[in-house]
């Protein structure tokens, strides 16, 4: 049967009617801002079918893109940049969620979910923003995109950005762009210092949200400045001249061709200031600490995974290098096991013994995955990293592990010098000079004492406590350790003399053997 040509004539009619009703409609919409009356839904919605005459586009950020270990930057970026939006009370968010800030008693807040801000770029451009997540990826049961799993079973989360096609040029290479510049400066305005540790696997993220993180953190709130921290004053320029240099040298390590990372080994006795210079810096830099324990790290792949989910402008540490893991004698073992393995003979010389199938239970963490964690391909993601050792014994360590390139800078802690003391001095009595001062020095020259314990004997412990007893009390601490050092020498000396006594008593006794 033919078609009436009456029929298609009224739906072209029909067509045009509700093109130019539906138009009239949502310029009312906008105009009368009823969309604020009617809900973000239902504008939502009514953005949709709007499309169908003004079409829009869209760009998601989700907040683990695709394989990515790591939260995505860009998430992050979007976020931060809309926070002032979400708090603009003209834009109607209803949920936000909040997060700790710099300040102890302020709040990041962001969008909960399926809230959506306008944003008008250059007076001209208008875009929304819409937060949603969706459910876990029905595959997230095991070790998911994100080590661990957990994270990869909660929530995802992603923002999606909404604006004319008209707008596309603008959209994509000029806002988007200024979205991520702004969002940085709104992060590094309200970053916290953390202080990481790899010894809990399981923490909070930043979002609240449980995750498998291979870190956990608290915030760095450690007092320690260089401008509180004794030590000879030009080594102290030297080392703060160096940090700066390693700040500002993005250009000179990409000309050289070098990762942005540095390296220290700070070394010395007990109580030196070793784990104080390491706070001094990161509060001299407004840096994160890594605080790697090296025994809870139990294969060298575990290691690397630490390292790539630390972020760029970071100290990643690992104290006590030589307590933490036989280093030097893994590598020794390795060779020997090679050599036995390579051997024409091949049979028990290559096997471990039983006490070395026990070492293997616990960490496995070899000298060259620590010298690969340090230098290795790896290590060169995300730049502007110091990476700092701290040992007490500094020979005992594997000359690969501190060569200068991996250990660029050797820092010697050493027992509190004259320097030092007026130093502490003047931070805990506030005195610059005082008649006890030439004793203090006079003694520091016979007696090691650790700027620790210096500190420790000028600290008022009483009500009464002042300059001066606490001086007198140092110049006796001092008398007492120089005391003890003599009787020390005295009886090393005795036993010495016993022990040669006795081995030329011992070697009659073998001569009368042998006759
Ligand atoms: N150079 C210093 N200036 C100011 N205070 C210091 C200095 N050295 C140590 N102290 C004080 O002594 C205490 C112990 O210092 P710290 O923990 O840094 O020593 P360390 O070298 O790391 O010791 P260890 O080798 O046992 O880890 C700290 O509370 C710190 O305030
Ligand atoms: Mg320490």
């Amino acid at each position: 049967m033919e078609a009436s040509p009456w029929s298609s004539v009224n739906s072209g009619i029909v067509l045009s009617l509700l093109a130019v009703l539906w138009t009239v409609v949502w310029n009312n919409l906008q105009s009368l801002q009823l969309h604020h009356l009617l809900g973000r839904h239902l504008a939502r919605h009514a953005r949709h079918l709007a499309a169908i005459v003004d079409p829009y586009l869209t760009v998601t950020v989700a907040e683990h893109d695709g394989g990515r270990m790591k939260r995505s930057d860009a998430y992050r970026e979007v976020q931060a940049y809309l926070h002032r939006a979400t708090c603009d009370a003209s834009a109607g968010v209803r949920h936000l969620k909040a997060e700790p800030a710099k300040s102890p008693d302020a709040f990041l807040l962001s969008m909960g979910d399926n809230e959506e801000v306008a944003d008008v770029f250059r007076g001209e451009v208008k875009v929304w923003w819409l937060a949603y997540s969706t459910p876990p990826r029905e595959d997230a049961g095991g070790g998911g995109y994100y080590w661990g799993g957990r994270a990869a079973r909660a929530d995802r989360r992603f923002y999606r950005l909404s604006f004319l096609e008209r707008d596309r040029d603008v959209v994509l290479g000029e806002y988007l762009p200024h979205v991520r510049r702004e969002g940085r400066a709104v992060m590094v305005k309200n970053r916290q210092r953390k202080l990481f540790t790899n010894l809990s696997g399981d923490n909070w993220d930043d979002d609240g949200r449980w995750c498998d993180s291979v870190w956990s953190h608290v915030v760095f709130e450690h007092p320690k400045t260089f401008e509180t921290l004794a030590m000879d004053p030009a080594k102290k320029k030297e080392i703060v001249d160096d940090l700066d240099a390693f700040r500002n040298g993005k250009e000179y390590y990409a000309r050289v061709g070098k990762a942005w990372k540095r390296g220290y080994l700070l070394h010395g006795p007990p109580g030196t200031g070793k784990s104080t210079m390491i706070a001094a810096m990161a509060n001299y830099l407004d840096y994160d600490i890594y605080d790697i324990e090296l025994t809870s790290v139990r294969t060298n792949t575990d290691l690397r995974k630490l390292f790539i989910e630390t972020t760029s402008k970071s100290i990643i540490v690992i104290e006590d290098i030589d307590c933490s893991l036989d280093l030097t004698g893994k590598r020794k073992n390795k060779k020997k096991d090679a050599t036995a393995a390579d051997g024409a003979d091949g049979d028990k010389k290559g096997s471990p013994s039983n006490e070395e199938e026990e070492k293997e239970k616990g960490s496995k963490v070899t000298l060259s995955g620590v010298l690969n964690f340090i230098d290795g391909l790896w290590s060169a993601c995300g730049g502007e990293r110091i990476i700092v050792f701290t040992t007490n014994h500094v020979k005992k360590l594997d000359p690969a592990l501190i060569r200068r390139g991996r250990m660029d800078k050797h820092i010697e802690m050493s027992y509190c010098c004259f320097e030092a003391f007026k130093f502490l001095a003047k931070v805990y009595l506030g005195v610059d000079a005082h008649h006890l001062f030439d004793a203090v020095q006079a003694l520091l020259r016979e007696v090691d004492m650790t700027p620790a314990d210096v500190a420790e004997n000028l600290t008022p412990k009483a009500a009464g406590d002042n300059a001066d007893t606490c001086l007198a009390e140092l110049v006796k601490e001092l008398e007492k350790a120089k005391a003890e050092k003599a009787q020390a020498k005295a009886e090393g000396k005795g036993k010495a003399a016993a022990a040669a006594e006795e081995e030329v008593d011992g070697d009659d006794d073998d001569d009368e053997d042998e006759e």
